[in-house]
């Protein structure tokens, strides 16, 4: 009989924008390496993930019993994406009470393969308590993180120091991320800004990210080429390895399982595409959870309309609604909005959801106007696409820092949730990019050179590995080496 194929765990935090690259990581190494593959996550996600794994892969899902009222939760509530901002918090700290049903559900593993424990697990930026129990049972751990280097760096470094407490300016330094240069505060999410050490945010991430020197290293969805200031950051701060394996995207068939419904046809919008010149489309949507303010809403609609240019726009409703409620059109934009762009043909509303790796690959398509979530930026450089940038939380500020002043593939056009927008500049920063100036011009020259530096990291086979196949295989390489190193333990 055939040996059983070696195990690996895989468990992500309770988001949509986690889950995602986790699951084609799964099915990306499921594609290349002959291991089976273990999902772990609570309950009603694992219900969701299940509709979500193509026919053909043998990935397990496993449940982990949680009960959000236990929590201040609202009942049945795990995943962030249906909650409001303030209880994302509460989520994560609830996260933490997992910890010793995780460490049984991998005993039970280890006793079931009869004192074999997995070969990994591979867990969330979030679950650094796993890295403690995997190191505690004597098994390898790597975090994945769905998020850039450079983002992630400038996030775990603030975090841990809080920087812009200790100056009197509005701008600061990271001390131990001083090739990151100078940031402002208004290039800080909420969570941050807000934070004093004491509160909430800082007490979870205090605890969760200097557990990360538990494990035995870190996955980056992302390319060594472009993103190894950040890279080395981690590799210097926690003396681990940083493997850069991405992009890992999830193909069209697949993406079409995950995620939600879309608000369109995917052909209605293909036709529609089909009907633009070349580079003519500005693409807005803002990932899978966020929305802008009411009057930020009315000034885009403006821009747009004023700007002259095509777009396709993923609306939702504007903070302080119910996100998954109806879109009123007739409250939320401008008068007429709706019914001028649709017989003009310069304008889709796409309501909620988009089939947005169809749009970003679609040649009509010029521009992304993105909160730069590190899967949009990675799905637009994947093909070549500039982006306008409008960070809303997490490690998006940096992100958009990281992509304009290092990689120049993108413009900022307003910064965070709140802050007050004026149409005249958003339209000014639309034309900058998609017109032929000479900035336009230059980012799209810069946005195919990285869209080049992706396919060469991701090329496989014909004598030649790419960067992040060879990253890939040397994880691989690292985790069979502590596997055979404890076989040969006396
Ligand atoms: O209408 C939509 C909206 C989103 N998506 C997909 O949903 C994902 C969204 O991911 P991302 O762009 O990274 O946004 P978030 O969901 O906001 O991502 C979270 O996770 C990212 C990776 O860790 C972090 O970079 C972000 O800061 C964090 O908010 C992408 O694959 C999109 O293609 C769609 O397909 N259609």
């Amino acid at each position: 009989m055939a040996e059983p194929k070696e195990n690996i765990v895989m468990f992500p935090f309770m988001a949509q924008g986690h889950i995602i690259p986790f699951l084609a990581l799964a099915l990306h190494i499921e594609q290349r390496k002959n291991y089976s593959i273990t999902f772990v996550n609570t309950p009603l996600n694992i219900k969701k993930i299940k509709s979500s794994i193509p026919p053909n892969s043998s990935i397990k899902l496993l449940e982990i019993p949680f009960n959000s009222s236990n929590h201040g939760l609202p009942p049945n509530t795990e995943n962030t994406d249906i909650l409001p901002y303030p209880l994302i918090i509460k989520l994560l700290h609830a996260s933490t009470s997992l910890k010793p049903a995780f460490k049984t559900l991998i005993e039970d593993m280890i006793e079931e393969q009869e004192g074999k424990p997995p070969l990994c697990i591979i867990a969330d930026i979030f679950f650094g308590w796993t890295a403690t129990v995997a190191k505690e049972l004597g098994v390898f751990h790597a975090v994945f993180s769905g998020a850039g280097g450079f983002g992630l760096a400038c996030y775990y470094s603030v975090w841990l120091s809080l920087p812009h407490r200790d100056v009197d300016s509005d701008e600061f330094e990271l001390p131990d991320f001083k090739e990151a240069s100078r940031f402002h505060v208004s290039q800080l999410p909420l969570s941050i800004s807000e934070a004093d050490g004491s509160d909430s945010w800082s007490v979870f991430q205090r605890m969760n990210l200097p557990a990360w020197v538990d494990s035995n290293g870190i996955l980056f969805n992302t390319v060594e080429g472009f993103d190894q200031l950040g890279l080395d950051y981690f590799r210097k701060k926690l003396g681990r390895p940083a493997w850069a394996i991405g992009p890992v995207l999830m193909s069209v068939d697949n993406r079409t399982r995950v995620g939600k419904q879309a608000g369109i046809s995917p052909d209605f919008l293909k036709e529609w595409l089909d009907t633009k010149p070349e580079n003519s489309v500005l693409y807005v949507s803002f990932g899978s959870n966020n929305t802008i303010s009411s009057s930020q809403m009315m000034q885009l609609a403006m821009a747009l309309e004023g700007s002259g240019k095509n777009f396709i726009w993923v609306v939702r409703p504007p903070i302080g609604f119910d996100i998954n409620s109806e879109f009123k059109a007739e409250e939320w934009l401008p008068e007429g909005f709706e019914e001028r762009i649709k017989d003009s043909g310069r304008g889709l509303l796409v309501h909620s959801w988009a089939p947005q790796v169809e749009i970003l690959s679609h040649k009509s398509v010029c521009a992304f106007l993105s909160h730069c979530g590190w899967n949009s930026v990675l799905e637009a450089l994947n093909n070549g696409v500039p982006l306008l940038g409008w960070a809303m939380a997490g490690e998006q500020f940096f992100n958009v820092k990281f992509l304009e002043e290092e990689l120049g593939v993108c413009v900022e056009i307003v910064r965070g949730k709140t802050c007050e927008v004026r149409y005249e500049d958003m339209k000014a920063k639309i034309e900058l990019v998609m017109s032929e100036t000479e900035k336009g011009k230059e980012m799209r020259r810069k946005a195919k050179e990285v869209k080049g530096m992706i396919k060469n990291a991701t090329r496989d086979g014909y004598g030649f590995e790419g960067s992040s196949v060879e990253a890939l295989d040397a994880f691989f390489k690292a985790v069979m080496l502590k596997r055979d190193g404890a076989n040969h333990k006396p």
